[in-house]
C-alpha cells in the first residue's frame, strides 16, 4: 500500500520567553492511502501541534514530515502551499468560514483558490451537499447556520477537491452525539468509497471508533497504537479504545 504520510522523529520545541515547551519529542509513524487513523491524548500531549505540522502549516523543530512523497523539508513556503492545496483538505475545530460567503461558495472557495473553474465540479458540489445533508441549505451564510451544518459545510469543503489526505481537529467538537456520529460516518465513507485519507485528532472515544488505527500520544510522545476492525460492533471498539484511554491515564 502507498503511504501518503510518514513523521520521521519529529520534534517541536515551543520558546516561550525564557523557557520552552517540548511540544512533541521525536514522533514516528506511517499513514498509508485509505486509511483512518484517529489521534488521542490528553490536553497538551500535542495533538494539535503534530496535526499543523503533518499539513506542512507549521515546520518541525527536528525531523522531517513526507507528504505525498514531498519531503516538506526541501521546499520552499511557494512549493510547500502547492503541496497542501493539492494533496490535503483541513477541517479545523474553528470552521473558518467566510461569512459573506454562502455554504455553496464556502464549499467551493479551495476551488477558486486555486484558479479552477468551478463548473466541472457542480456535480461534485451536488453529491457533497447531499451527503452532508445541505441540499436544501447551500445558499445559506454561515450565521443563518448551525455550529453542526457549519461544521458540515467545512467538511464538505475539505472534500470538494477529492484531496488524497484530510487533516481533521476535533471534527465532532461542540456538536450533539446524533451530528458527530454522522459526521464521523461521512468521513468514514469518503475513506471507503474514494480511498481518501483521514487523520483525525480527537477526544471523544465515540469518534474515535470509526477509525482503522488510534494512535495515543502522551508528553509528545507515541505511547500506543492499537488496530480497530470496522466489521466489528461499535461497542466492542468502543471498549477496546477506553480501556486503552483507562490504562494511560493510570
Ligand atoms: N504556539 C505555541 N506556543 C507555545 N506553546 C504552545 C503553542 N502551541 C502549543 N503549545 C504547547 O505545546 C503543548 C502541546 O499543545 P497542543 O495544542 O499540541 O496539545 P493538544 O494535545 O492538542 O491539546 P488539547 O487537547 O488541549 O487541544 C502544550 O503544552 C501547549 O501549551
Amino acid at each position: 500500500m502507498k503511504q501518503v504520510l510518514q513523521a520521521q522523529q519529529v520534534r517541536k520545541l515551543y520558546r516561550l520567553g525564557d523557557h520552552s515547551v517540548n511540544a512533541l519529542a521525536g514522533v514516528d509513524f506511517a499513514v498509508e492511502q485509505g486509511e483512518f487513523v484517529a489521534i488521542m491524548g490528553p490536553s497538551g500531549s500535542g495533538k494539535s501541534t503534530l496535526l499543523h505540522l503533518l499539513g506542512g502549516l507549521d515546520k518541525p523543530s527536528e525531523g522531517e514530515v513526507i507528504l505525498a512523497g514531498n519531503r516538506l523539508s526541501e521546499l520552499n513556503d511557494q512549493a510547500a502551499t502547492l503541496a497542501r492545496r493539492h494533496h490535503v483538505g483541513f477541517v479545523f475545530q474553528f470552521f473558518n468560514l467566510l461569512p459573506t460567503l454562502t455554504a455553496r461558495e464556502n464549499i467551493l472557495l479551495p476551488l477558486l483558490i486555486d484558479g479552477k473553474d468551478t463548473n466541472g465540479y457542480e456535480e461534485r458540489l451536488l453529491t457533497l451537499l447531499d451527503l452532508v445533508g445541505l441540499s436544501e441549505r447551500q445558499n445559506h451564510k454561515p450565521d443563518q447556520l448551525s455550529g453542526g451544518e457549519q461544521q458540515r459545510v467545512a467538511i464538505a469543503r475539505a472534500l470538494i477537491t477529492a484531496p488524497e489526505l484530510v487533516l481533521a481537529d476535533e471534527p465532532t467538537g461542540n456538536l450533539d452525539t446524533k451530528t458527530g456520529r454522522a459526521i464521523m460516518q461521512l468521513l468514514r465513507r469518503s475513506c471507503d468509497e474514494f480511498s481518501q485519507t483521514m487523520v483525525v485528532v480527537t477526544h471523544d472515544p465515540q469518534a474515535a471508533i470509526y477509525a482503522d488505527r488510534v494512535i495515543f500520544l502522551r508528553d509528545g510522545l507515541v505511547v500506543q497504537q492499537i488496530h480497530l476492525n470496522p466489521q466489528e460492533p461499535l461497542a466492542v471498539r468502543l471498549k477496546m479504545v477506553m480501556d486503552e484511554m483507562e490504562k494511560l491515564a493510570e
